[in-house]
């Protein structure tokens, strides 16, 4: 059986050695010559999956794509050649919510703020949005959902209007898919209209797909408003940013909201065990054994937790501030997005840290830092 994988793919050895051979391919210049002879195509956000990719891969068993998107999948088509597909629905939820969660605590820190107190406004309430949610509940702020999608079809949760929202909020997390069309279509929700009602010194998050903003609307915006604060993981036209926007965003890096080991290795796991209940086999590899032991894999402290002191801990996973400072030295040359992304493997999620004992920390720290997600 021949498996191409995109070799951005983390774990496809482990996990898929045993089943066939298999070829690593540059997923963003993929073509249907090198897919002509694949059994099983194992891709991610930056391939066109389509006909004119698949027209002559005539023995094709199963498209996976170790993503939550699907808008660079032609599902329709390959639902009428029969072909089976998986994406990886909530692989990368966590490590959404949690970059979100640590890019707010960084801006609080750089702007001499707390976010306690602060009301903040997710777009979209699936599987990241919620992921950030549980982040931002856990450290006591108010969030304020807003999911016309979710909210029609009868999710208990509360919502507001995409307007209520703007009003209320002091920070913004957009979490949507890009979708085109429909009533609920997010292509450009954000245009200079809806950016014009920011309220002033709003924090402006946004890790789900670039479009979702109307990026030359968003430089004008910005240039006449500065108190509004930015921080952005993707982008239109990747994975070639606007430089004037990454000039004017607090933290900026390269489409690597998602890119937690944890998150990355689910994404090919889902794909395996998707593949052995197409193939009709048994799924005998585990997930846990493909990650490798975290460095500060304990904490023990013995006071109340400040926010800055939090902050610390968050950057023993994630030091967002890492990310910002290669992806300015290195986005404007041609193929400086996507090696930084190719190249993006240390971060962790809270998990990754158990805590040291109840004892160790208050019982309310001990409480937060668990619903937060450590161990
Ligand atoms: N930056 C990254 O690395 C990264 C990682 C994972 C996902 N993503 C992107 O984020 C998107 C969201 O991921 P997810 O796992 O949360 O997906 P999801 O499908 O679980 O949730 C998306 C939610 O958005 C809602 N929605 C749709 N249109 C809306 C609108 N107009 N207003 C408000 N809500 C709307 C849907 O009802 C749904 O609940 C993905 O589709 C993907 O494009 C980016
Ligand atoms: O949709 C997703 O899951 C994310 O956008 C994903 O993290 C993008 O990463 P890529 O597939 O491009 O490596």
């Amino acid at each position: 059986m021949k498996i191409i994988a995109d070799e951005n793919m983390p774990y496809v050895d482990a996990l898929f050695g045993d089943l066939g051979e298999i070829e690593y391919v540059n997923g963003r210049n993929l073509s249907a010559e090198q897919v002509s002879d694949a059994d099983v195509l194992l891709v991610r956000s930056v391939t066109p999956v389509n006909a004119a990719l698949l027209d002559i891969a005539q023995k094709l068993k199963f498209v996976g794509s170790a993503t939550i998107g699907t808008d660079h999948v032609a599902v329709d088509y390959l639902a009428s050649r029969g072909i089976p597909f998986s994406n990886a629905p909530g692989c990368n939820a966590t490590a959404v919510g949690e970059y979100a969660f640590i890019a707010m605590l960084e801006l609080a820190q750089r702007f001499g703020e707390t976010l306690q107190g602060k009301v903040v406004g997710i777009v979209g309430a699936g599987n990241t949005g919620t992921a950030a949610a549980k982040c931002l509940e856990a450290y006591g702020l108010k969030v304020l959902l807003c999911d016309p999608v979710k909210a029609e079809q009868g999710d208990i949760r509360e919502f507001v209007s995409l307007d209520t929202l703007i009003a209320q909020a002091d920070i913004i997390s957009l979490h949507v898919p890009i979708t085109k069309i429909g009533e609920h279509k997010t292509w450009y929700l954000f245009d200079e209209a809806r950016l014009n009602q920011l309220r002033p010194n709003t924090w402006l998050l946004n890790c789900c797909r670039g479009e979702v903003i109307d990026n030359r609307a968003l430089i004008a915006f910005k240039q006449q408003r500065d108190d509004v604060k930015l921080v952005l993981d993707v982008w239109e036209g990747e994975p070639n940013p606007m430089a004037e926007l990454v000039a004017l965003a607090e933290f900026a890096t390269p489409h690597i909201a998602g890119y937690s080991l944890e998150g990355k290795a689910r994404g090919t796991f889902m794909l395996y065990q998707k593949l052995c209940e197409v193939l009709n086999l048994e799924a005998n590899k585990s997930l846990t054994s493909l990650l490798p032991p975290f460095q500060f894999s304990q904490v023990c402290r013995q006071d109340e937790l400040s926010e800055g002191q939090l902050l610390t801990l968050s950057r023993l996973v994630y030091d967002l501030r890492d990310d910002d400072r290669k992806f300015r030295g290195c986005f404007a040359t041609a193929t400086g997005f996507d090696q930084m992304r190719k190249n993006h493997t240390y971060r962790r999620e809270y998990s990754a840290i158990t805590l040291k004992s109840e004892t160790a920390v208050t019982p309310v720290d001990h409480l937060m830092l668990r619903t937060l997600g450590f161990n």
